[in-house]
């Protein structure tokens, strides 16, 4: 019969190419690639270029990222805490890294974000969230030793639930047979919010450039400041005492030049001209605070999008 032949000539092609080429079918679904370097061009790129006003978090996650990522021994777990006000680019940056590390960016399997108020909106379930946190982290490191796992709205999460992480953080070998050394946890957080804000504004006062804030500036100020805040999630976090965070990352208020970029960036995104009338009158409307100085958009650059469909 040359129907049967040919399905049985298809079929034996297929299970040749399958054994000769064993990641055949990474063509098809996302493999997991423990060697696969990061795109370090490509994240200096988007760094330098889609990333506004955010000198030092610019600097800081480069290092970070590339240091970790060539490292072929780490001794523990990369684990950067982001700080700063909404709608400063920490959702934003967490979206570039992830794209620099894997082909399908956020939507790769090996990226995991969990949004505390929607993950984990019920203290009453506490214990329930620690286990399935615990079994969801395990099962993917297990699979694939690079992950990369985002903790969004820190300052809403259960402080035990935050200590419920630390085993993963630690320079252990392993546990339980399982290695956590390879990956990658982020967490967002707005607490600090106010203590940046207030170490830029007295930069500025004493006339200084905002370019020349220095990460030492910060590290101590948010570390101890969210240490000690009842509200930030992290107080009295054995995260910090225990030193588990590699990288306590700043975000600064933007400004209204950085307003103006996120604007323009946003119509070139859409494939729109560039109306600089437009980025102006869309720029004016966003509010800043001090009520004095008017110096910091009280949103960053989270509404732009919003007011552009309004115009667009
Ligand atoms: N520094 C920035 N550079 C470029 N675009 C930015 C920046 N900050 C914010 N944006 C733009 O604003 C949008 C909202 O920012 P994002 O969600 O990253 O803020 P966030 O700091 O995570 O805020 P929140 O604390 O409220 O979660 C982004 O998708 C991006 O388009």
């Amino acid at each position: 019969e040359p129907i049967t032949i040919s399905i049985a000539v298809g079929t034996a092609a297929v299970l040749t190419g399958y054994l000769s080429y064993p990641r055949f079918y990474c063509y098809w679904s996302e493999c997991c690639e423990p060697e696969r370097p990061l795109n370090q061009s490509g994240l200096q790129a988007d760094l330098r270029g889609k990333f506004f006003g955010q000198h030092l978090a610019q600097e800081v996650i480069y290092r970070a990222l590339s240091g970790f990522m060539t490292n072929t021994n780490p001794k523990k777990p990369l684990a950067l805490s982001l700080h700063g006000w909404s709608g400063t680019g920490k959702n934003f940056v967490s979206k570039i890294i992830a794209d620099n590390i894997y082909g399908l960016g956020m939507n790769s399997k090996f990226v995991h974000l969990f949004v505390a108020t929607h993950h984990f909106p019920h203290d009453s379930n506490l214990q329930q969230y620690k286990d399935q946190l615990h079994t969801w982290i395990r099962g993917n490191v297990t699979l694939c030793p690079r992950n990369l796992f985002i903790f969004d709205e820190m300052d809403k999460m259960h402080p035990e639930l935050i200590n419920a992480i630390k085993p993963f953080l630690e320079y252990y070998d392993n546990i339980d047979g399982v290695s956590y050394r390879n990956s990658i946890f982020i967490f967002l957080s707005n607490g600090g919010g106010d203590l940046i804000t207030r170490k830029v504004l007295d930069f500025w006062t004493e006339g200084k450039q905002r370019e020349d804030l220095q990460l030492q500036d910060f590290e101590s100020v948010i570390s101890l400041g969210i240490f000690n805040n009842q509200k930030s999630g992290f107080w009295h976090s054995s995260l910090i005492d225990k030193n588990l965070i590699d990288f306590f990352v700043p975000f600064l208020p933007l400004e209204y030049r950085h307003v103006k970029q996120c604007i323009i960036a946003e119509m070139q995104h859409r494939g729109k001209p560039v109306n600089m009338e437009l980025v102006e009158k869309v720029a004016r409307e966003m509010t800043y605070y001090p009520k004095e100085q008017k110096l910091f958009s009280d949103k960053g650059c989270k509404t732009v999008s919003a007011k552009l469909d309004f115009y667009l």
